[in-house]
């Protein structure tokens, strides 16, 4: 059974306070810490690199869970590396030409590496990089259209969930965007193992317990498949 894992996206975090931001979502249970790395390209929007995670690091030993929205991400990832992340996960979108020389490239930076598709971005373009002798180790799985926090769940992307998960019984499958308590089950029950939450976490009066919904819907889930 792949294991749960609950993500707070820190885009929602107070970026001033980042790293009393990250040690509270620890406490409040979260098992993973959800970096979005926009480079102002890949999407209309521009958030935090390398130097950032870098310094977070210096306060936390938490898993660092980066999310490439760049155009070259295959330019990340040493100084991410060097920084001290702790997943790479790059947009197929961008690496049509270059994932293998990517995944070999995050692996020996000590990262797990990981490939994301955007809502409109067919699950199949994906099934080459999960087979042969270096795969990527998870799929983030976009649920909004990558850029920014705050926006509505796509339901109809758990058909590429079910798809995947139906296909790889113990891939790690990430969902990214929307997710709260009142979408964990759809994500859940086709098979979501990774859940990453911005908003509906940190906009909560009790985190912790927005944190344990979903973790505990995630373990339903499983029990009951
Ligand atoms: O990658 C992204 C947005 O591009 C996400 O990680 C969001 O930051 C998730 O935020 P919410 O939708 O949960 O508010
Ligand atoms: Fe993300």
């Amino acid at each position: 059974m792949v294991q749960p894992k609950i993500a707070p996206s820190m885009l929602s975090s107070d970026f001033a306070n980042l790293a009393s931001e990250a040690e509270r979502m620890i406490r409040c249970g979260a098992d993973w810490l959800h970096m979005d790395i926009m480079d102002g390209h890949f999407v209309p929007n521009l958030t935090i690199g390398a130097p950032v995670i870098e310094s977070l690091r210096k306060h936390t030993q938490a898993y660092l869970d980066c999310h490439l929205m760049v155009t070259n991400p295959i330019d990340y990832v040493e100084p991410f590396g060097k920084a001290g992340a702790s997943g790479f996960t790059f947009h197929v979108e961008v690496s049509k030409d270059n994932w293998q020389e990517l995944v070999q490239k995050i692996k020996s930076k000590g990262m797990k590496p990981g490939v994301s598709l955007k809502p409109g971005t067919p699950v199949e373009e994906v099934f080459p990089l999960l087979e042969g002798e270096n795969p990527v180790e998870m799929v983030l799985v976009m649920t909004v259209e990558p850029g920014f926090g705050g926006q509505k769940f796509m339901p109809e992307m758990m058909d590429k969930v079910r798809v995947l998960r139906k296909k790889y019984p113990s891939l790690d499958i990430e969902v990214d965007g929307g997710l709260g308590p009142s979408t964990i089950d759809l994500a859940a029950s086709a098979g979501a193992n990774c859940i990453v939450a911005g908003s509906s976490v940190f906009g909560a009066p009790d985190p912790a317990h927005v944190i344990s919904l979903l973790y505990k819907s995630v373990e339903n889930a499983q029990n009951s498949s």
